[in-house]
């Protein structure tokens, strides 16, 4: 036998499983360093002789995927750390790890469930999971082994089982989660949330008893109610055309609320916001529909509709626990919200089990990716200086006017970013999402929410109309200096609080690299970069009394004029014309 065939350190199957895991890493470094047949010299791999005890890969840049099963082979492991890559999927399976005694997964891009393999790890010392993307609730951990835990920054929800362990470690170990509720956090479970001791299966046998005698109940509660509504239902349809027949007979015209009443008395039918129905709920459900993100309040999907228009539908989720007519109040508050530079509300959808807001669908996308997209390739379209400060006008006029409306709540918006910037088919900059802080649930309003990153509120946890504006001066900035700001894509690794960094910029005078490239090519328009930096910096200021209100913004940005490109002797580098200067326009042709 060939003397380099002879595996050193490891087992066979050890050395193979590393190997199965480096294919998926796709990671040129460990490739080269994990080849020998001799356990010592593998990189971040530790061996005592005979078996693999160690695995440390931190900071490599590893982007791949681990089976959930690949670290079976892998039983004398007692110390692994994946530590700050960019490792995606589920969490593995420790089952077969028993000696397993620190593990460290943080700052990666887990998913899915924490594994329940972990609560049997009974040497287990350390487990950091913090920073990635994991969800569902915590499993029990009661093991008297555990000295330090960390879930932070993660989108866990659910009660923190109130075992010793978990009940020893402070909020900043949970900090950050989408909705972890109780001890030691100071967010009170509802009377909901309940977490079953695993170990007591008398206790689960009970609770499956009175679960079975709840679900008989429901059903033939909901059978019930069915009966009842499609009564009521037949009465008020007839009370309707009866009330129809009265006025058509007197001669008065039909009052619009007649439709909006029957709409009211439907249970589980789509409202619209102007008048007739331009499609049932039905046709939602079978149109063909494409997932365009999970955003922090629910799934976006286009829908193409049989008739081949496009439709946006958003699955509302983590609400605040509202009736059917508060949210139906608060919607219709939203709904009258009418503005040339606010993306208009289509419809909407209430049923216990589903919440949905119908959008008319925005052909060129929104304003991160105008901004960020494409950069670096051929397929770049570039963005002008006056095409931005169109966009800079335009969503200062939809902001000044939630924050006049009278009916605004205490932020107008709370979540302005600039995927929260739509363009539509007249290259038109329209405001999205707004109105939301009034139907999501304050505890992921202030996990998610642009505003509630804002200074005051992370000092006093107070916000108001300035912390919009405070939001607003954030994407300014992201306008004018081309970067990714940490509010619009906080786990970007291009991202940037821009703040701190124009002030940096400012203060350390190398103002000239603050603007886009991008911008540059137009020199004469430096003097209203310049303006329009100052008033982004002010808005941005520290002290919410010192920000400027949306009104004189938009005044300031009206000021601000673009100089004329044919006048120039300088040199336009677009080739592409479609998003230049001339085509962006504060008002959409409706
Ligand atoms: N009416 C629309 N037309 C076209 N694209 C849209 C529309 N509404 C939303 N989108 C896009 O769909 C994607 C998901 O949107 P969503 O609002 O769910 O999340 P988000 O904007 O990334 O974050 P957030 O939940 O904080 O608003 C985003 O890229 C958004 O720009």
């Amino acid at each position: 036998q060939d003397d380099a065939e002879i595996i050193i350190g490891f087992t066979e199957d050890e050395r193979n499983t590393l190997l199965a895991l480096k294919t998926g890493f796709h990671n040129t470094f460990l490739d080269e360093q994990w080849q020998s047949f001799n356990c010592i010299n593998w990189y971040g791999v530790t061996c005592n002789g005979s078996r693999v005890i160690g695995l440390t890969l931190e900071n490599l840049d590893i982007t791949g995927e681990i089976n959930v099963d690949a670290l079976f082979n892998l039983t004398a492991l007692s110390v692994l750390s994946f530590r700050n890559n960019s490792i995606f999927g589920q969490v593995m399976d420790f089952s077969k790890n028993i000696g397993l005694e620190r593990l460290d997964l943080s700052r990666n891009k887990f998913d899915g469930l924490i594994s329940p393999s972990l609560v049997n790890l009974v040497l287990l010392e350390s487990l950091q999971l913090q920073e990635n993307r994991m969800t569902g609730p915590i499993p029990w951990f009661d093991q008297s082994s555990l000295k330090e835990f960390n879930v932070s920054n993660n989108n866990l929800t659910g009660p923190i089982p109130n075992t010793r362990t978990l009940q020893s470690f402070n909020s900043l170990s949970y900090d950050h989660n989408l909705f972890l509720c109780g001890p030691p956090v100071s967010i009170t479970c509802g009377p909901a949330s309940q977490v079953n001791d695993p170990r007591s299966s008398k206790k689960s046998w009970v609770d499956a008893t009175l679960i079975i005698v709840n679900i008989i109940g429901l059903v033939f509660l909901a059978i019930l109610l069915t009966v009842f509504y499609k009564k009521k239902k037949q009465v008020n349809e007839k009370m309707i055309e009866k009330k129809k027949v009265i006025l058509e007979e007197k001669g008065d015209e039909i009052p619009s609320n007649v439709i909006d009443h029957q709409a009211k008395e439907d249970l589980g039918k789509l409202v619209f916001v102007d008048g007739e129905p331009e499609f049932e709920l039905g046709d939602l459900m079978t149109a063909s529909a494409e997932s365009l993100g999970d955003g922090n309040f629910g799934k976006t999907y286009r829908a193409k509709l049989d008739d081949g228009r496009n439709v946006i539908v958003k699955r509302l989720r983590d609400l605040k626990p509202l009736s059917r007519d508060e949210f139906m109040n608060q919607l219709r508050v939203i709904a009258d919200q009418k503005h040339p530079n606010l993306a208009p509300l289509l419809g909407y959808f209430y049923s216990n089990d589903e919440k949905l807001l119908v959008h008319k669908f925005m052909i060129n996308g929104n304003l991160f990716n105008l901004l960020h997209g494409g950069r670096g390739t051929r397929d770049r379209i570039p963005f002008r200086w006056g095409a931005r400060l169109t966009v800079a006008h335009a969503v200062a006029r939809a902001m000044e006017y939630l924050h006049m409306n009278p009916s605004s709540t205490l932020v107008p918006h709370g979540n302005l970013r600039s995927s929260n910037v739509l363009i539509d088919e007249n290259k038109c900059a329209l405001v999205s999402d707004y109105g939301l802080t009034a139907i999501i649930s304050n505890a992921v309003s202030v996990h998610r929410m642009v505003a509630f990153k804002s200074p005051e509120y992370l000092i006093s946890k107070k916000v108001s109309k300035k912390s919009d504006v405070w939001s607003y001066g954030n994407l300014v900035m992201e306008l004018l200096t081309g970067r990714v700001s940490i509010l619009s894509v906080p786990q970007d690794n291009r991202a940037v609080d821009l703040c701190s960094w124009v002030h940096r910029a400012v203060r350390e005078e190398w103002t000239a690299e603050i603007f886009d490239l991008e911008l540059m090519v137009q020199r004469s328009a430096i003097h209203g970069m310049l303006k329009l930096l100052q008033l982004a910096v002010r808005c941005c200021d520290k002290a919410p009394e010192n920000r400027p209100d949306m009104s004189e913004v938009v005044r300031e940005v009206e000021s601000i004029k673009v100089p004329n490109v044919d006048s120039e002797s300088e040199e336009d580098l677009s080739l592409d014309r479609s998003l230049t200067d001339d085509s962006m326009s504060a008002t959409p042709s409706r």
